[in-house]
């Protein structure tokens, strides 16, 4: 069976690209047919040439986008100053597509779970439910994270959103960190499927040295 999964994140720069060509580096290497897909990209197509680079894949920028705007900001407001507005029917077409030629589709969203895609029409909860995925939320592991990860689940809750999991990330060793993963674990019942920790040098060897960390096949069950 084919299968996709969204990931969402408890705010811009949480990491959620990082995590995004981790699971797909890690499939990949568990020589699985994986493709990533970026909706929609605000400020450059950065999400999607680290895919590339950093997973080594095939696949064309087109492939694994649909909308590239030029400004990083909000992607209703870069549409705005582009005069484009996102049509939520090519996004569903091409996921589907992907999803009808690969085995396993990385959904990766834009900033947090209310991000508006349309300005007053359409957000990001909005294509995930259209898109019929359920989620797995990157959190940072530091001081922030608690309130963050709380309220996005609570979000989804209020949507119908299934969470699989949490996937922590910039996880750097320190007391705090650990008691703010038990708190998220107790007010969220989610499991923490894993943990990326803080790169100090982020060049391609370390990114995949800690790539090579993760448990491809427990990914795969907690996940999938
Ligand atoms: N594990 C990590 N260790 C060190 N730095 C990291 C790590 N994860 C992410 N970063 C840094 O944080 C930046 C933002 O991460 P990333 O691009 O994955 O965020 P994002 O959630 O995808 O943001 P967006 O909403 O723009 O898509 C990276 O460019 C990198 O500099
Ligand atoms: C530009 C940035 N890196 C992302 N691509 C878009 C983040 C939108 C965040 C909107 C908001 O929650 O205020
Ligand atoms: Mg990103």
């Amino acid at each position: 069976m084919r299968k996709g999964i969204f990931i969402i994140g408890t705010d811009t720069d949480a990491g959620k690209t990082f995590v995004t060509a981790g699971l797909t580096y890690a499939l990949k290497q568990n020589k699985k047919d994986v493709i990533p897909y970026k909706p929609v990209q605000s400020g450059g197509n950065g999400d999607t040439r680290f895919y590339k680079e950093i997973a080594d894949l095939d696949y064309s920028i087109e492939e694994m986008n649909t909308y590239t705007l030029k400004e990083a900001v909000s992607p209703h407001l870069a549409c705005k100053l582009e005069n484009k507005k996102i049509n939520k029917e090519l996004i569903l077409n091409h996921y589907k597509k992907l999803i009808n030629s690969h085995d396993y589709v990385i959904v990766e969203g834009a900033g947090g779970i209310v991000v508006p895609l349309v300005d007053k029409e359409y957000y990001i909860y909005d294509l995930i439910k259209d898109l019929n995925l359920e989620v797995v939320i990157v959190a940072r592991a530091g001081v922030g994270t608690i309130n963050h990860t709380v309220l996005t689940n609570e979000f989804l809750k209020t949507q119908g959103i299934k969470a699989k999991g949490i996937i922590i990330n910039q996880y750097n060793n320190k007391f705090y960190e650990d008691d703010n993963i038990k708190q998220i674990k107790e007010l969220t019942n989610l499991e923490i499927i894993h943990k990326f920790n803080k790169l100090e040098d982020f060049s391609k060897e370390s990114i995949e040295e800690e790539y090579k960390k993760i448990d491809e096949n427990k990914l795969i069950e907690l996940i999938f």
